[in-house]
This record gives structure tokens, C-alpha cells and sequence, in this order.
């Protein structure tokens, strides 16, 4: 066991990755390569220049080489008499300086980092000119010469044998404007433009010269406006004599017609107000991109955007196929169901004296929908006191009233259907807004009233209650959830920490450990049984929670999604610790049965990820059988906005989930009432079997996993262990209560404790060692109780007494 001293959290290291083998420089290898191009484009240049004087003097001894004894004139010597006889007189002529100027370009972008993109662009267009005018040089010489190098003169020939020397020259003006019009964006606009400008030029250089000549002419005041002012001036204009009619006309209306109030302005006073066509210039600036920003435009434009599900590539979503289709899923629709009951509600509420002036129905899958509009001057709360009067005629369980329907104005009964109809899993995942939602965590939670699937997105819940009997459809509701986020998110996306102490429920899910699970870096199962694992779970998903919040500081991200947007881009470096955060999604299927064992240890880690742990990306999913006070505390509840009740057995409980009546009315099997904060909305959840689960996460168990389910940060957290803490100060602050306890009780165990003070086992642990070190309980005996060493209450007062003393 673990050696309990201090409180100590182990902050998780971050995951080291393997990286992907690269061909990348380093800094170092950069400055390197780009001055080794620096001195060969400038040794290159040395050389054509120096070819151009010496390069007849040196043409008798380019067969001699590479000797040693042979000495060139040129600059470079043998090199760049050698390089300058293949560039310039075998190559392509002059042109071929762009080369020297291209290499010593190609040096300074390796040394100074720059767009390699930019480049080899600089590279193909440079080529392309060194070709051209290689053929451009080579149309005006007759023989061999430096101008257009053999390539040049050979190309011109070729082209003049095919196409003549009109076609030759035709084609290298086309280039010309082939480059000109993509290199530059030239148009014909420009040409055009262009000839405008030199014609105005031309016009205003005349002008001015007239009127500098003719200083004395006086110039005359134009009082008339241009013609764009007048057109204004006369749109301002309102013709008077076009209004009287029109007000004649509407004081007609008002006589024939008080209540009319037709107000239309009349067409005659619209006022266009024509803009002069002003040319604006707006000059729009490139923000400055930082250097991080270019770095990682970069990184993206040269490897693509990071794509989180890379390690699993292959992976497959689950087909559709593997969910089950039953056969009584359409809604029938039965006439004379739907006529009787009508006739009862009418006739019940017509017994206590109610008219109603329309009634209408919607039939969902499990319950129809009267609504009623009653007669003016009728009490709601009169009809909805006969809620039981009105179950009573229907001879039916699970009657509703919400009156009035919220932003309807009319009143809604909800009869549940004699034939209820299953709402698969395979309808609600194959619905067009489940498979089209962008939601962060869709979840097909069933189908509503008026047959909608509903699609609930578990990030903006941002967690969720679950309660409701036993045997009403809990276990089905998570199964639901959990499935619906396996059709959706690839494992790299999202996480789930399950906690079953039934042991039973979630055990499925096991198949799918290292797909999707994340767990305790010593844990061997991934799913949490054990409720003392329960407590160091939620403290080691404090300790992620509060990692992510420092991740998502030093990044400058106020939430997971922007994180993960800008990880994506390649704006964070994995080296300060920046990886990809998957969602996790912390499901306790019974929370009662942890809140009994482990009370406040428990409450506290879930209150503070419930507080504070929206925006990282963790989300709580809590079920529980016992709706009671004590179990879904005020703390818990003000941090769980979305709830779903199932059928629960009194209104008191229904009034602890929902702060309302209405759970207790349902008619169970997977009926419920989901709330996001505000209305309650009625839905027939989807229906998942257990074989369907197991289906599904034997689908992607078989498929390739990673190594490990997802680690959480390592919690050392206060085990109860064997050493005694000696020290006084040390105590508990409960030590007193928890002796007096034992001593009533005459019993030394921690369990007692436990149960009496609503601790966890840990803490309840602790206490005893710390009695048996004062010496009030006697020393462990296997499975017995340990022996209590104090009498009574008296003789713990006098022996706490001593000691202080
Ligand atoms: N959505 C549903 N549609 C149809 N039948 C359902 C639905 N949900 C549950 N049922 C029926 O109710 C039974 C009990 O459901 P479930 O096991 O989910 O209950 P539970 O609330 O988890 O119970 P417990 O708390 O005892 O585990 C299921 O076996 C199934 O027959």
C-alpha cells in the first residue's frame, strides 16, 4: 500500500509522441546549405562575367581538362571556364546569368527560413525566361554565339523549319503575353487603360499649355450645376401638387373605415436619394502576420493540417446495419383510440362544467397530445385539478396536463397510446439530423411528441442528470448516449471514464478499453467497480481539468474547441506540452450507491468539474436510481441544468430531478422528460438492446487499437495505510466525534464510521489508525473489529484530557 504522509497531486506528464520521421533541416543545417548556395550562385556569377572577357582566350584549353597544369584565364579558373562554356555557349546563352541569380536567391530563402513555395516558383519562371530568351537571342543570330547559347540558336531552327520565321516570332510574342498576363495580371483593360491615360496626358499637357499662354483670359463662372447635381437636385424636389390628391384620398378611407389604419406613404413622396458616383479607393493592409502564424502556415501548407485521428486512420464507424430494426416502429394511427378519447376529455371536462371550443391531437410514439383551447373566462387551474379525474375516465396510467402549453396558448393533455411503439436506435442514428448535426457531442436521444428525432449536443448541456426507478429505462437512456457518441466521434476525438458499481451495466463497453476509455495510469480495468477508485478518478480528472486550463491559458483559448482548432492549425508547439484534447465524457451509471459510501469525497471532485469543467472538454453523465435530496444535493443539482427523469414512483422525487411534478406521471419503458433548463419536453427514448451494444463494440474492438487506453493524470491520493500518525496536530478534525462514536458503540470499525459521519472509505480508514494510536482501539484483526480500548464516554474525555495536557 501506498504510504500515507502528505496530500500530494503528480501533475500528469505530457503524453510523449513518437514523431513522424522527417527530412526537415535543422537551423544549423539550414545556414549550412543556403551559404554553400550563396558562394555557388556568386562563384557562378564571377564566372559568367569573367567568360565574357577571357572566354575566347581559354576556348584552346577546355579540351585539356581537368588537369592540373593547365591554368585558365578566367576568374574561377577551370570551373568557371568549364561551367561558363556549358551554361553560356552549349547552354542557353546570356540568359543564363538568371541561373547564377537564381541559386544565390535559392541560398538566402534556405538560410533565412523562408517560403520554400515562393521559390520554386521563382525557379519555374525564371526557367521559363531563360528559355525564352535564350529563343528570343537565338532569332536574331546566324551562327553559334553567346547570345542565345546552342539551345537558343537550335530551338529557333527548329521552330523556323516548322512554322517559318513570321510563326517563330508570332509565337514568341504569345509567350510574352503569356507570361505578361499571368505574372502580372495584365488584361485588356490594361492596354486599354493604359492608351486612355496617355491620350487624358496628352490632352492636359495641351490644355495646361493653352491657358498658361492666355494668362490674361478671364475665366468664366459656370452658374450652371453639372448634370449629375441636377439629377439630385430634382430627386430632393417633391412635386407639391401631387400631395394634395393623396391626402384627400386616406381621409376618404378613415370616414368609410374607423378601424382600418391602412398606412401606405404615398408613391409620390419617396425620396431616392441618387449617391454621385465618387470612385472610393479603399486601401486594405495585410494585417502583420506574427512569426508563430507564419511558421505554422507553413507547417500546414508543407504537411497539411494536424489530423488528430492519424493513428487510426483505417478505423471504421460502426454500420447502421448493426443496430436493430423492429418491426412495429411506424405510428399507426387508430381512429376510434383517437375518437374515444376525445369524446371522454370533452365529456369529463363537460361534467365539471368546462366548454372548450377546439380540440386537436398529435400522436407520438408512446403518448397522444390533446390540445384543448377552453372557453373564454375558464380558470387553467381549474383543469388542471382534474388531472385525476381525467385519468380516472380515460382508465389509463401516465395522463399529463401542462397547461398551458408553453408559447402556445392552448392547453395539452397527453393520453399514452393503448399500442405503444418502440423508437429504435437504428432510426434515431439513421435520422437525416443526427447524421447531419456539426454538433460537438450529438446524442440521438429518441423521439419527441410530434415524431422528431431529437439531437441534444452533450457540449452544450453541458452535463447531464439521469434519474428514474428502477426497471424505467436508465440503463437503456446511457446505453443510448454512449452509442450515439460511438457513431460519431472517432476514438481520437472523445473518451469516456465509466463507472458502474452495479458491475454489470457498462462491463460491455470493456471490448473498446483502448479504442475509447481513459483510466488510471495503474488501474488494470478501465472501467471503475470499485468506489475507492471512484474517488482517486474524479480527483486525477481535477488534476487533467486544471492541465487543460494552463494548456488552454498559454494558448490564449478561452475553450476546448478553439484549442483544438488552433492545435490543428499548427499553432501550438507539442514541445511546451500542446497536444490534441480529446473530449472525455465521465459516466457513473449509480451515483446514489457512491454518494452513501463516499459522501463528501465524492461530491466535492464532482461539484468542481461540474463548476469549471465545461470549457476543457470534460462532461458528466450521472444516473441515478434514488432521486432524494441527499443524493442529488443542491450543489449538484444547481450545476446540472439538463436533466431526464424516467418514471419515478412519487412527486417528491419527480419535484427533486425537475423542480417539478411530471416524472411520477410517465408510464415507464424508456418514457421520459428531458430539460435543458427551461420546458419540459416529453420523449420517447431510443431503444438499445444489449446484444446491439455488444454488436457495436465488438465492431471496433476487433479493429486496430492504440497501445493503451487513454491515460489520466497519476492521483496520489490519501490512502489509509498502516503507519500511525502519532502527531496530535495531525488529526482529523473529526477525530473527537469519530471516538465518541466508537465508544458509544463500543465497536472499532471503519465502516461504523463511515456510515455515522458519511465519509469515504479512506478518511473513515485513517480515523481508526489514528484511534488506535491513541490508543482507543486496539490493532488490526483481519475481518473482526478491532477492539475498543476506552469504556466510556467519561473515560475518552479524561484520556483526550491527558494527552492535551
Ligand atoms: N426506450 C425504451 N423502449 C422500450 N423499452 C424500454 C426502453 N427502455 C427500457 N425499456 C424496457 O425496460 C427494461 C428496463 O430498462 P433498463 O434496464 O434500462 O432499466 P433501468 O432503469 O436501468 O433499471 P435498473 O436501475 O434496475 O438498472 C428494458 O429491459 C426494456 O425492456
Amino acid at each position: 500500500m501506498a504510504k500515507r504522509t502528505t496530500k500530494k497531486k503528480t501533475k500528469a506528464k505530457p503524453k510523449t509522441k513518437r514523431k513522424p520521421i522527417s527530412l526537415k533541416l535543422s537551423n544549423q543545417q539550414k545556414l549550412i546549405v543556403g551559404s554553400l548556395l550563396i558562394i555557388l550562385g556568386v562563384l557562378l556569377f564571377i564566372s559568367f562575367v569573367s567568360f565574357l572577357f577571357t572566354g575566347k582566350e581559354d576556348q584552346s584549353i577546355l579540351s585539356e581538362f581537368p588537369s592540373r597544369q593547365v591554368e585558365a584565364k578566367n576568374w574561377a579558373n577551370q570551373f568557371g571556364a568549364k561551367l561558363s562554356e556549358w551554361f553560356i555557349t552549349k547552354g542557353f546563352g546570356l540568359p543564363s546569368f538568371i541561373f547564377s541569380g537564381l541559386l544565390f536567391l535559392s541560398g538566402v530563402y534556405v538560410t533565412l527560413n523562408l517560403k520554400l513555395s515562393k521559390l520554386r516558383k521563382h525557379w519555374i519562371w525564371g526557367t521559363l525566361i531563360v528559355i525564352w530568351l535564350s529563343i528570343f537571342f537565338g532569332f536574331f543570330t546566324h551562327k553559334y554565339d553567346i547570345l542565345g547559347g546552342v539551345i537558343g540558336y537550335e530551338m529557333n531552327h527548329f521552330f523556323q523549319d516548322y512554322i517559318g520565321k513570321i510563326g517563330t516570332a508570332l509565337l514568341l510574342a504569345f509567350g510574352l503575353i503569356v507570361y505578361l498576363a499571368i505574372r502580372f495580371k495584365v488584361t485588356g483593360d490594361t492596354f486599354v487603360n493604359l492608351f486612355k491615360n496617355a491620350k487624358k496626358d496628352f490632352k492636359d499637357d495641351f490644355d495646361s499649355n493653352e491657358s498658361n499662354t492666355a494668362e490674361d483670359k478671364v475665366v468664366p463662372i459656370d452658374n450652371s450645376l453639372s448634370e449629375e447635381a441636377e439629377s439630385i437636385k430634382s430627386a430632393f424636389e417633391i412635386p407639391l401638387d401631387n400631395i394634395e390628391p393623396t391626402i384627400s384620398k386616406h381621409s376618404k378611407i378613415e370616414k368609410d373605415n374607423p378601424t382600418e389604419l391602412k398606412v401606405e406613404p404615398p408613391k409620390e413622396m419617396e425620396v431616392i436619394i441618387k449617391e454621385p458616383e465618387v470612385e472610393m479607393k479603399i486601401e486594405v493592409t495585410e494585417e502583420e502576420k506574427s512569426e508563430t502564424d507564419n511558421l505554422a502556415d507553413k507547417l500546414v501548407e508543407d504537411f497539411g493540417q494536424f489530423d488528430p485521428t492519424l493513428e487510426l486512420s483505417n478505423f471504421q464507424f460502426p454500420p447502421l446495419d448493426l443496430l436493430k430494426k423492429y418491426d412495429n416502429e411506424g405510428i399507426s394511427i387508430d381512429q376510434d383510440e383517437l375518437e374515444e378519447n376525445k369524446n371522454r376529455i370533452v365529456e369529463t371536462l363537460n361534467n365539471y362544467k368546462i366548454g372548450i371550443t377546439s380540440i386537436s391531437a398529435t400522436i407520438g410514439p408512446t403518448v397522444t397530445l390533446y390540445e384543448i383551447v377552453p372557453e373564454a373566462g375558464i380558470r387553467i387551474s381549474k383543469i388542471k385539478n382534474l388531472e385525476d379525474d381525467i385519468a380516472l375516465s380515460l382508465s389509463a396510467l401516465g395522463i399529463r396536463i401542462i397547461a398551458p402549453i408553453p408559447g402556445k396558448g392552448t392547453i395539452g393533455i397527453e393520453v399514452p397510446n393503448k399500442n405503444a411503439t418502440i423508437v429504435s436506435m437504428h432510426s434515431a442514428i439513421a435520422s437525416k439530423k443526427f447524421q447531419n448535426s456539426a454538433m460537438q457531442l450529438p446524442i440521438a436521444l429518441g423521439k419527441t411528441i410530434s415524431n422528431e428525432t431529437l439531437v441534444v449536443d452533450l457540449a452544450k448541456m453541458p452535463h447531464l442528470l439521469m434519474a428514474g426507478a428502477t426497471g424505467q429505462g436508465k440503463s437503456v437512456g446511457l446505453n443510448a448516449v454512449l452509442t450515439s457518441l460511438l457513431y460519431k466521434k472517432h476514438p481520437a476525438e472523445v473518451k469516456f471514464v465509466l463507472v458502474d458499481p452495479k458491475k454489470v451495466e457498462l462491463t460491455l463497453f470493456n471490448k473498446i478499453e483502448r479504442h475509447y476509455l481513459a483510466k488510471l495510469p495503474d488501474s488494470e480495468d478501465a472501467i471503475i467497480t470499485d468506489n475507492t477508485k471512484v474517488i482517486n478518478t474524479l480527483n486525477s480528472l481535477c488534476i487533467e481539468m486544471d492541465n487543460r486550463y494552463d494548456l488552454l491559458k498559454n494558448a490564449f483559448c478561452r475553450n476546448i474547441a478553439e484549442y483544438n482548432k488552433k492545435f490543428k492549425e499548427r499553432k501550438l508547439n507539442p514541445n511546451d506540452g500542446h497536444q490534441f484534447l480529446p473530449y472525455i465524457v465521465l459516466v457513473v451509471d449509480e451515483f446514489a450507491d457512491l454518494i452513501m459510501t463516499a459522501g463528501k469525497e465524492v461530491e466535492t471532485p464532482i461539484a468542481r468539474l461540474a463548476q469549471l469543467a465545461r470549457a476543457i472538454g470534460i462532461h458528466l453523465i450521472i444516473a441515478t436510481q434514488r432521486p432524494s435530496v441527499n443524493v442529488i444535493t443542491g450543489i449538484i443539482k444547481a450545476n446540472f441544468p439538463a436533466r431526464i427523469a424516467f418514471r419515478v414512483t412519487s412527486k417528491i422525487d419527480s419535484r427533486t430531478i425537475l423542480d417539478g411534478s411530471g416524472a411520477d406521471q410517465l408510464i415507464g419503458r424508456g418514457d421520459m422528460l428531458y430539460t435543458q433548463g427551461n420546458d419540459l419536453i416529453r420523449i420517447q427514448c431510443a431503444f438499445v438492446d444489449t446484444p446491439e451494444v455488444e454488436r457495436i463494440t465488438e465492431f471496433i474492438g476487433s479493429q486496430k487499437a492504440y497501445p493503451d487506453a487513454y491515460l489520466l493524470p497519476e492521483y496520489v491520493g490519501e490512502e489509509g495505510g498502516t503507519n500511525l500518525d502519532i502527531d496530535i496536530a495531525d488529526r482529523d478534525k473529526l477525530f473527537k466525534e469519530a471516538a465518541q462514536i466508537i465508544v458509544t458503540a463500543q465497536q472499532g470499525s471503519a465502516s461504523l464510521l463511515q456510515r455515522k459521519l458519511k465519509l469515504g472509505y479512506n478518511r473513515a480508514g485513517r480515523l481508526i489508525d489514528q484511534l488506535e494510536a491513541a490508543g482507543i482501539v486496539g490493532g488490526f484483526e483481519g475481518s473482526k473489529a478491532r477492539q475498543v480500548l476506552v469504556p466510556d464516554l467519561i473515560a475518552l474525555e479524561q484520556l483526550l484530557e491527558n494527552e492535551s495536557q
